[in-house]
């Protein structure tokens, strides 16, 4: 679809085809106004696309690494001590060598290749022989053209201890209202939810195949013939929250939840450096984050449109709120927006916050570190003032007020 932004409109949502066409620099647009705000960032595909995702938290780490940062210091194994939250992952088949090295190392681990730029689970297969990626290899070469070039995948390792509730595999679907990208603004969404599936889960090699054990997607599970409509197969974060307090202690469950939000807002600052932070812009990610039997959070993907669709009734309830929290925020009392004064007024009141936490500001994250503090950290290796509000270190030593 093409969109004049030069129409009469002041809060645009908009889907992504849409908003490139709005953004390229090749059509013909006038500039948008300083009173039109859209849901999208101009590059968001830094974060949303797997490929690129992957690509970015790896340069943020190296980069890290190289200012002697101490978020970057590793252990006697080789991985990043805290920055060690995405599975390992290699792009297909740019990085087909490399891959292999690793598979040899570990011959018997399985892993799983999805399509870079596509979603609801769509070409996505599970492999644990390295002749099973050299037919892949080979059934795509006769394919590709210049016209029509070979689609990216990646090749992840497959978190292949995931939590189990009720003996089954599920992820937790969390959404984060990013409105600025510099300064980073971000607003943790408190009523995300867990996505199981609905066959139990065999970790047994011979199961690989079945994607109903392995795929947490509700799209995909929808189409499975145990899937509950009542349910749709979902738990929110409290039930969820409660059950893991109750099985595992509240110690260890605040301190899962603290390194969640520690996962997503690395994984903001690693795509900082590349989106283009326009003014006009907010976005809603949709973060999946699969949970080891370590009650580890590993971060699988991050979606720039994620479903607003219901499944259930609880569902709607929740994706009504959702959409009407975002609004409060970034067109605070219905006003008409105005970029120069984005956001600033009102958006950290309780009201407007609505069932949206600030999960980090990095504006106020650097004034509310004293000197000293600063001095210190910087003394101990420049460490970057990555503190919340409160003064704590995110995720490390204080539950993060997101998830209270
Ligand atoms: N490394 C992994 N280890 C274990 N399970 C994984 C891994 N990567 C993906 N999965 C499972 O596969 C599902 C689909 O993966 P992913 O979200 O990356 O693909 P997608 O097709 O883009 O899905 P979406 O519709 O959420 O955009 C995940 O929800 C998760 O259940």
């Amino acid at each position: 679809m093409t969109v004049n932004p030069d129409e009469d409109w002041n809060f645009y949502w908009a889907s992504v085809t849409t908003v490139r066409s709005i953004f390229n620099p090749s059509n013909d647009h006038p500039r948008l106004t300083d009173n039109q705000v859209i849901n999208h960032f101009p590059n968001h595909y830094e974060l949303t696309r797997k490929d690129l995702m992957v690509k970015n938290i790896k340069r943020y780490r190296r980069e890290l690494e190289k200012d002697g940062n101490l978020l970057a210091e590793k252990d006697d194994y080789g991985s990043y001590k805290y920055l060690d939250f995405i599975p390992v992952t290699y792009m297909m088949p740019a990085d087909y060598n490399l891959f292999a090295d690793d598979f040899r190392r570990d011959p018997n681990h399985t892993w799983i290749m999805k399509p870079a730029g596509r979603a609801q689970g769509k070409g996505i297969f599970l492999i644990n022989k390295m002749s099973q990626i050299k037919k892949w290899s080979r059934d795509g070469k006769s394919v590709p053209s210049a016209a029509q070039p070979r689609e990216t995948y990646v090749i992840s390792k497959y978190i292949d201890n995931p939590l189990l509730i009720g003996g089954k595999k599920f992820d937790l679907r969390l959404y984060v209202l990013v409105t600025s990208f510099k300064p980073l603004k971000c607003y943790l969404y408190r009523l995300g939810f867990g996505r199981f599936c609905t066959v139990k889960y065999i970790p047994s090699t011979n199961d690989i195949d079945n994607m109903f054990v392995h795929l947490t997607n509700v799209s995909y599970q929808k189409q499975s013939e145990d899937y509950n409509s009542i349910h749709g197969g979902k738990w929110s974060i409290d039930n969820l929250r409660l059950y893991l307090e109750g099985t595992r202690g509240k110690k260890l469950t605040d301190r899962l939840f603290d390194e969640i939000s520690w996962i997503i807002v690395h994984s903001l600052r690693a795509a900082a450096a590349v989106i283009t932070s326009d003014r006009h812009c907010f976005e809603c990610y949709g973060y999946d984050i699969i949970i080891d039997d370590n009650l580890k959070p590993w971060l699988i993907e991050v979606n720039a449109s994620p479903s607003l669709t219901s499944t259930t009734a609880n569902d709607r309830i929740m994706k009504f709120k959702l959409i009407n929290d975002i609004l409060n925020i970034v067109v605070p009392n219905g006003d008409i927006p105005d970029i120069r004064t984005k956001f600033s007024n009102s958006s950290s009141s309780p009201e407007v916050l609505g069932n949206f936490d600030v999960l980090y500001d990095e504006d106020q994250a650097l004034c509310e570190l004293n000197d000293k503090d600063f001095r210190e950290q910087k003394a101990r290796g420049g460490i970057v003032p990555l503190i919340s509000k409160t003064g704590m270190p995110f995720g490390k030593t204080k539950q993060s007020s997101a998830w209270r």
